[in-house]
């Protein structure tokens, strides 16, 4: 084990802390599982790459991110997701596209406040050179 591959565990065991807290959090329930493929049958016509909160603990577990800004880019690909999904002015589509917006904006604030800036820096240098 290299003394990199310790702080990318390091990074694991925070980034599922994270994704725990954001996954627990009701205002987000409709953001942890995939959307349904079977209810939602044109899901996929629309948007070209699905995400949600139980793949991304996944994605952790799997060694898939590197760095936080690697986390943080998925969290965006779910709210603009919604967004795009749900665009109508109808309550429904405004609802779930303002629960996507503070999802984006939790996960940033959480990860701002909770994480070394430095360590960050570190994690992004292992990130390129992977
Ligand atoms: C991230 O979740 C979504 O984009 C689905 C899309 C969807 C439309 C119909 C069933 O599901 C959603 C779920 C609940 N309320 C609004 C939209």
């Amino acid at each position: 084990k290299r003394k990199e591959d310790y702080k990318l565990r390091e990074l694991r065991i925070f980034l599922r802390d994270i994704c725990r807290k954001l996954a627990s959090n009701r205002r987000f329930y409709k953001f942890t599982k995939p959307v349904d493929l079977e209810e939602v049958t044109d899901y996929l016509d629309i948007i070209k790459q699905p995400m949600d909160l139980e793949t991304m603990m996944t994605k952790v577990d799997m060694h898939k991110y590197n760095c936080a800004k690697e986390f943080l880019d998925d969290i965006d690909l779910i709210c603009a997701n919604a967004l795009e999904y749900n665009p109508d002015r109808t309550s429904s589509d405004k609802q779930i596209r303002h629960e996507a917006c503070s999802l984006r904006d939790h996960a940033h604030a959480l990860i701002e406040v909770e994480m070394d800036s430095d360590f960050e820096i570190e994690c992004q240098d292992i990130a390129k050179r992977r």
